[in-house]
């Protein structure tokens, strides 16, 4: 199998320093963002980096001494970050802390980035595994957004969905997460139609392999060893500063025309032979099973 390596001239050190941070200080200064899954990985990142370009954002997530980490993590000169402890499954839960902390400050931009799955081939899923996907990364997504509606009225928000590159294809081992996320998809161009008479924008971003501290190690060495050399043709996983730069924009007067878009931050693996989740795939003709046909 053709193995994909990082460009010689975008490796190492100097690539992996490098600056993303493109926007001009204290461009989101004056807004309020929520971004759920805030404790960890990606959604800390993203929390870090609105802060930083002056927002005032609230995290919301399970493990309070991750929001806690958060909270130490942000620069407090700029915008400020509070964080409430929930699980984004509980709906009335999730509704009342949305409009506590968005009363006031209304919303501005809000990141559904709260989500994940275990990794198993549909015949591996039961109803209630299915069940538990589908809710965390579709049915809490539309709980979070039907509530902050009201707020992203206001002055015109935007909503960043956070999906998985491949939505629009498949991947082997993700049935019940993809089959979330094109849902996230569907409901994403759904309320960017509906909603635009109201300057509400409703965009989704899709990272490819994200490598982070959060990933229980085996994953996170699966990803590294197989699947990114096997499937991202750009030969390296996305960094998460890369995903977090782009929410930024997304929510900046230069992302004010962009809606109802799919963008995948994922170095062309929707274009490649898909990111699947299996030791091997497909798999070797002689291991083909009869009785799982
Ligand atoms: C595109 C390629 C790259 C993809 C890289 C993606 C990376 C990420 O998404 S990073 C995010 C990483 N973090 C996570 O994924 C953690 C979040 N995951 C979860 O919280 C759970 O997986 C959850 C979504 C299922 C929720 O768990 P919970 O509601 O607590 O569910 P239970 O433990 O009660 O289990 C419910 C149901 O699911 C079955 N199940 C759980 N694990 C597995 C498994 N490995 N294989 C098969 N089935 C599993 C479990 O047995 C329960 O079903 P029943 O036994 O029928 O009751
Ligand atoms: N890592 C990757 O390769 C990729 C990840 N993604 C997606 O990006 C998003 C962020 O992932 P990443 O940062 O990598 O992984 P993390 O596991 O670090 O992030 C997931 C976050 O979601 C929170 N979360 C999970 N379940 C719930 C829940 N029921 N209620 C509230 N919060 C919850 C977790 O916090 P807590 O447990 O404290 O609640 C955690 O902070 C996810 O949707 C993921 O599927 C997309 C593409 C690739």
């Amino acid at each position: 199998m053709r193995t994909y390596r990082p460009h010689p001239q975008q490796s190492g050190r100097a690539w992996e320093v490098a600056d993303v941070k493109v926007l001009q200080p204290l461009l989101l200064a004056g807004t309020h963002a929520v971004v759920t899954g805030a404790g960890s990985g990606i959604g800390q990142e993203i929390c870090v980096r609105l802060v930083e370009l002056g927002a005032t954002v609230t995290g919301i997530g399970r493990n309070e001494s991750a929001l806690q980490r958060t909270a130490e993590l942000v620069g407090s000169e700029q915008g400020s970050f509070r964080w409430f402890s929930a699980d984004v499954r509980d709906c009335a839960q999730v509704r009342s802390i949305i409009s506590e902390a968005s009363a006031e400050l209304g919303i501005d931009l809000l990141v559904n980035n709260a989500g994940g799955q275990f990794y198993a081939e549909a015949d591996q899923i039961s109803d209630n595994g299915f069940r538990a996907v589908v809710d965390l990364n579709l049915n809490a997504v539309f709980t979070v957004i039907s509530e902050a509606k009201q707020f992203l009225a206001r002055r015109g928000g935007s909503i960043v969905n956070i999906s998985l590159s491949g939505v629009e294809r498949g991947s082997v081992g993700l049935a019940h997460s993809l089959a979330a996320r094109a849902g996230v998809l569907a409901m994403t161009k759904t309320l960017a139609l509906e909603w635009a008479h109201l300057g509400i924008r409703v965009n989704c971003l899709a990272p490819g392999v994200v490598i982070s501290d959060s990933l229980p190690d085996d994953i996170a060495s699966s990803l590294r060893d197989h699947v990114v050399p096997e499937s991202v043709p750009a030969g390296r996983p996305t960094p998460t500063a890369d995903v977090a730069e782009f929410v930024a924009f997304i929510a900046s007067p230069a992302g004010r025309m962009i809606t109802g878009q799919l963008l995948q931050i994922d170095g062309a693996a929707h274009l490649g032979r898909g990111l699947h989740m299996v030791d091997e795939w497909p798999p070797a003709e002689e291991s083909c099973d009869e009785s799982r046909r």
